[in-house]
């Protein structure tokens, strides 16, 4: 029988303490970030001011051409026109503000388990680091009934629908991007023969992540979400209007998404980086946080069957030379992520080209 997301989570515990932001004037010890905790925690911004993400309007005539140039260079980009209505868009944000605003004691009434995926908890990168971020979070994997009757013991259910809503609104966006990104490289419907008949990648997985960023009051010392790649397909964020969201190019250093009110960010996480050999960066990102507003986000991550084989397409690899990664399933994948976090990467690239594929 095939695994689920939560079985694969599962078979991977992260140990890791519940959040208890300090409601304090200065920064504790454990919050305050230098670059011993993360090497590129002091990286400059980058002061290009010519160069920012690319936001595509998703009904632009060239938007193959615009989704590929922003994958191969960025690895992620924001989108307009893309078919989530406002309207839920808005109800998300109640929906995350409802969460976090509510009382510690009622919120760890649905933390996650020792061993479990969905519920209250800290971001699951936090057992990578020694100092603490300055966020706290909420997954959902599956549906969040069982979690949000919990927190709102009456009127759980009109919360669990907003949920259902995007999710369905999210799987349509996912593939539809996912094609966009493949035809910019000239793959075909019949390269990925796990699309389904409809082409509609019914057999994805995907996993909610809501995260929260509560003021601080020394935002150039803290860390909200350090950085990271996705371990998805691909991820797609919705972030209120407060910036913090921050993209790294290795030529050009930290970039911050600006917030364009409705838009959608996308990044390519680290599978379709896998799949298309190499070509599409897997973005490193993180958040920042500010002293003037607290921020949300929800991440939407998107991935293939979890013991379905992903490999570099043939396509996309040159014939006279090896691919750059070996096939594995999503659960191996996710496997070597719990133990290697963000070198998960060159690992099996480098396995493969010393021939160690386990
Ligand atoms: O809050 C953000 O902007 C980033 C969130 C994120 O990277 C994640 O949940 O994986
Ligand atoms: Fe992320």
């Amino acid at each position: 029988m095939s695994s689920t997301l939560s079985d694969v989570f599962r078979s991977h515990p992260i140990h890791i303490p519940l959040p208890s932001l300090p409601d304090l004037k200065s920064l504790p010890d454990s919050y305050t970030w230098t670059t011993k905790d993360d090497l590129l925690f002091s990286a400059s911004a980058s002061s290009d001011s010519h160069e920012s993400l690319p936001l595509i309007d998703l009904s632009d005539p060239h938007v193959t051409t615009l989704v590929g140039n922003a994958c191969t260079t960025w690895g992620a980009f924001q989108i307009t026109n893309h078919g989530v209505p406002s309207r839920l868009l808005d109800d998300i944000e109640l929906l995350t503000g409802s969460i976090f605003r509510l009382p510690f004691q009622r919120k760890i009434k649905a933390a996650r388990s020792e061993n479990g995926v969905s519920g209250y908890g800290v971001a699951r990168i936090a057992s990578f680091f020694n100092k603490k971020m300055w966020s706290e979070g909420f997954t959902v994997v599956g549906s969040p009934l069982h979690d949000f009757r919990k927190l709102w013991p009456s009127h759980h259910l009109e919360y669990c629908e907003i949920i259902e809503e995007y999710e369905e609104h999210m799987q349509k966006l996912a593939a539809k991007l996912m094609w966009l990104a493949l035809d910019s490289l000239g793959v075909k419907v019949n390269d990925i023969n796990w699309a389904g008949p409809n082409s509609d990648f019914q057999g994805a997985q995907a996993a909610i992540q809501l995260n929260h960023y509560p003021i601080c009051p020394e935002p150039d010392r803290s860390m909200g979400l350090a950085a990271h790649t996705d371990l998805t397909l691909l991820t797609i964020l919705y972030q209120n209007n407060t910036a913090g969201l921050q993209v790294f190019r290795e030529d050009m250093g930290w970039f911050t998404v600006p917030t364009v009110p409705g838009s959608l960010v996308v990044n390519v996480g680290d599978l379709l980086h896998i799949l298309t050999n190499g070509i599409f960066p897997s973005v490193l990102h993180r958040a920042r946080v500010n002293h003037i507003r607290s921020r949300f986000s929800m991440a939407y991550l998107w991935g293939p069957p979890s013991d379905l084989m992903i490999s570099p397409l043939s396509r996309l690899v040159d014939p006279l030379q090896s691919p750059l990664y070996p096939s594995l399933t999503w659960k191996q994948y996710l496997a070597t992520k719990a133990t290697h976090f963000n070198q998960s990467l060159s690992i099996i690239r480098n396995n493969m080209s010393s021939g160690q594929i386990s």
